[in-house]
């Protein structure tokens, strides 16, 4: 029998993961898998059990929660070198992830979905020695968000309580950045953010372009410019436009080092991260994931 594990954390979105582990549990059981569940007990734990799920070579491993955990199990494979067939169950208040790859925001219909067994490649990102699966942000307004309570942060999603802040922000702090990739950029920067996929904090517009499968690494460096003018982005972003302003510098790469003579400290999918220098890059298409097939 195929072996499979079931990781849920039980205080994910409103302690709901219990009631579906049963409904996924089952649908594992019709897959043919024989199935161990594991419960988190806090931080941490999630990425134990994925890092477990490799090594004992399981066929598949399914995780049930919000972006903390599916970003826990994802950083506990992304090292290894046997990955299993992964799934995962959203339910979170963003799940940035889930609705980069269609997945239903439905716990139900996101267990009922593994029965199409389809298959979609799944670019990871890397920055230093951890992994992302979703928004490196570096700036005063991404450092600004390490002080937002955690529940304020999983409501907003990382890239709205970014833009909370700008809202907030009542003086610019531009950085000096050098970013070094197949295309060099230096100069004064507000901010810039290294998108893998096109849902960042709940929106799907900042980066329209970007693919979970691209293999790139969708760079926006937004420029020093007078405060009004940086509030007019938020528009744009909105609209999709962001890449098109005169005062972003846009660029995908494959991989790119960042620095600055400021102790800048990255913020990693909502959370802190290294301080600069940081090497990120994009492994391309380094997990399989069951998607829903594309109608
Ligand atoms: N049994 C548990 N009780 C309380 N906290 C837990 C438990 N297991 C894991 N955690 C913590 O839950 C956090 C991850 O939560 P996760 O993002 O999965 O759900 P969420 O906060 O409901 O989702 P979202 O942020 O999208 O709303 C981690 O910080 C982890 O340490």
């Amino acid at each position: 029998m195929k072996q499979a594990m079931l990781i849920v954390n039980p205080s994910s979105g409103k302690e709901l993961g219990e009631q579906y582990s049963d409904h996924a549990l089952k649908t594992m059981k019709e897959m043919g898998y024989e199935t161990v569940l594991r419960l988190t007990k806090g931080e941490g734990d999630a990425m134990e059990f994925a890092r477990e799920a490799c090594e004992k070579r399981y066929d598949f491993l399914a995780a049930m929660g919000g972006d903390g955990t599916i970003n826990e199990a994802i950083n506990g494979m992304a090292e290894q070198e046997y990955r299993p067939l992964f799934g995962l169950i959203p339910l979170g208040t963003v799940n940035d992830f889930a609705r980069a790859l269609n997945i239903p925001m439905k716990p139900e219909e996101a267990i009922d979905i593994f029965k199409q067994n389809h298959v979609q490649k799944t670019d990871v990102g890397k920055i230093n020695d951890r992994y992302f699966i979703n928004i490196v942000a570096v700036g005063a307004l991404a450092e600004a968000s390490f002080s937002t309570p955690v529940e304020q942060k999983s409501k907003l999603g990382p890239l709205a309580y970014i833009i909370e802040g700008m809202k907030k922000m009542k003086e610019k702090q531009p950085f000096e950045l050098k970013v070094q990739s197949e295309h060099d950029w230096e100069g004064e920067a507000l901010l810039m953010l290294v998108a893998l996929t096109n849902s960042v904090g709940g929106m799907e517009t900042i980066a329209p372009e970007a693919k979970v499968n691209d293999g790139q690494l969708h760079v926006f460096i937004i420029k020093d410019m007078a405060l009004p003018k940086f509030l007019l982005l938020l528009p744009k972003i909105l609209l999709g436009e962001l890449a098109e302003s005169e005062h972003v510098h846009y660029m995908k790469v494959t991989k790119l080092q960042a620095n600055s003579t400021y102790e800048m400290i990255a913020n990693v999918d909502g959370d802190e991260g290294d301080q600069l220098p940081i090497t990120i890059e994009n492994l391309k298409q380094h997990l399989n994931i069951l998607v829903p097939v594309q109608k």
